[in-house]
């Protein structure tokens, strides 16, 4: 039986903040460091551990990847960060605080934004002090401007199928490191939720969620969190 661990990165320095973060590279806090350990320690008392593993090429997942592999022993197995499983882009909204974007533009508005399957935030502006056009780890990729979950859907599925499932095929444990809005990707595809109530799905930080599957990848057993097993 093949397994796979989703886990969204510890809180962040702009989590805490609560500046809407998207491709922006932040760090996390200590409680965000001590949530990825502790991500790391209920893997090991599963006996869950990673054989491979994904992770994007943002600092908060990647950090928290490494402490919960190392928490389990398992910091050695091979390791793929892709872009496409960055956080989806927040385009215009990068950087500014959210409860103060409620206040301008009311909370439904904000709601869309956040939450809705289809309607990006407004683009970021040519020279934003956090366009990352120019960084050199996005060379050869077309930044966008912004994104809505279908448009982070649309990067993060073809990287899922060409280079991640055939892993889970292999037998495999993959453990994939990621971010609040590409895992909600995810996971609206691997449980088949419709476009409608994927508005109402919230994916905490540090928390591992597990597929498991059987024969010819079939889903064995609905996604749980390994907190509840
Ligand atoms: O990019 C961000 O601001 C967060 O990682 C996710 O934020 P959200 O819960 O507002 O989508």
């Amino acid at each position: 039986m093949s397994k796979l661990i989703l886990l969204r990165h510890g809180q962040s320095e702009w989590n805490l903040a609560n500046r809407f973060t998207g491709w922006w590279d932040v760090d996390l806090t200590e409680k965000g460091v001590a949530e990825a350990r502790a991500a790391g320690d209920l893997l090991r008392e599963h006996d869950l551990l990673p054989s491979v593993a994904f992770t994007s090429v943002q600092i908060r997942a990647i950090k928290t990847l490494h402490l919960t592999l190392e928490q389990c022993g398992r910091l050695w197995i091979p390791e793929t960060k892709d872009w496409r499983l960055n956080e989806r882009h927040y385009g215009g909204l990068t950087g500014l605080n959210k409860d103060e974007m409620r206040e301008k533009h009311g909370e439904e508005q904000v709601h869309i934004w956040r939450r809705s399957f289809d309607v990006p935030p407004p683009d970021m502006e040519q020279g934003s002090e956090f366009d990352l056009s120019d960084d050199p780890r996005y060379a050869g990729i077309a930044v966008p401007r912004t994104e809505s979950l279908k448009l982070t859907i649309e990067r993060v599925l073809p990287y899922w199928q060409s280079t991640i499932l055939p892993q889970l095929s292999s037998g495999e444990t993959v453990i994939v490191a990621a971010h609040g809005n590409s895992l909600r990707a995810l996971v609206k595809h691997l449980s088949g939720i419709s476009d409608d109530e994927i508005t109402g799905l919230e994916i905490p930080t540090g928390q591992p969620i597990v597929y498991e599957f059987g024969e010819n990848l079939r889903p064995a057993r609905e996604r749980y969190y390994l907190k509840d097993a």
